[in-house]
């Protein structure tokens, strides 16, 4: 059977949400440089959208987390693959993630970021999945919560397909 994608929330509903993050966060650090920080790989897309609508002055920085296997299901503990290049202390520290789901990365990562000493760390996530968590992580802004769907596009993937969808949705066919 061939996949189909069905469209969760559209490209119109995406890139006007976040804009209204873009104008919330540029007001919440108003006087304040943004230190964005991306979770390769999916949340490239919505970290390049998101800061071309942030109007503080804004630096960015990449890292790549992997699982250490079935373990990290349960521990949460991941691998960081491809550290930041320049420190966090003192910064404004903005997370920048695709989605939330167990809650198990973001809440081992932030630990782990913690301890570089940020002047602050906030937390922004396209999509929230809060029925499906597991360990408690504070969210400061969310694009959209959704329900427990496995869903594709704007950076997230089925068997690394679909990151480039300019929308959100589910994929359906998937024998
Ligand atoms: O809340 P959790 O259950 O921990 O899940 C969320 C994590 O899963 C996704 O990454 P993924 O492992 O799919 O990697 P990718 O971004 O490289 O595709 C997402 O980007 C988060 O990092
Ligand atoms: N592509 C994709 N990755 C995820 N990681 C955690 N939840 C999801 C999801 O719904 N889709």
């Amino acid at each position: 059977m061939a996949e189909h994608i069905k469209v969760l929330v559209s490209e119109e509903e995406v890139d006007k949400r976040i804009r209204e993050l873009g104008e919330l966060i540029s007001k919440d650090y108003a006087g304040k440089d943004v230190h964005m920080i991306c979770v390769l790989k999916g949340g490239v897309f919505f970290m390049c959208e998101l800061a071309k609508r942030i109007t503080v002055p804004v630096s960015m920085d990449f890292m790549s987390v992997s699982s250490y296997g079935d373990d990290t299901k349960s521990s949460g503990v991941v691998r960081i693959a491809k550290d930041l290049d320049e420190p966090l202390e003192g910064k404004d520290v903005l997370i920048v993630e695709d989605i939330i789901d167990s809650g198990r990365t973001l809440s081992y990562l932030m630990k782990v970021l913690q301890e570089r000493k940020p002047a602050s760390m906030r937390l922004c996530t396209l999509l929230d999945k809060p029925d499906r968590r597991v360990k408690m992580v504070d969210v400061d802004y969310t694009g959209f919560n959704i329900p427990d769907e496995f869903v594709v596009g704007y950076g997230l993937d089925y068997a690394q397909k679909y990151r480039n969808l300019p929308f959100i949705g589910v994929v359906e066919g998937v024998e």
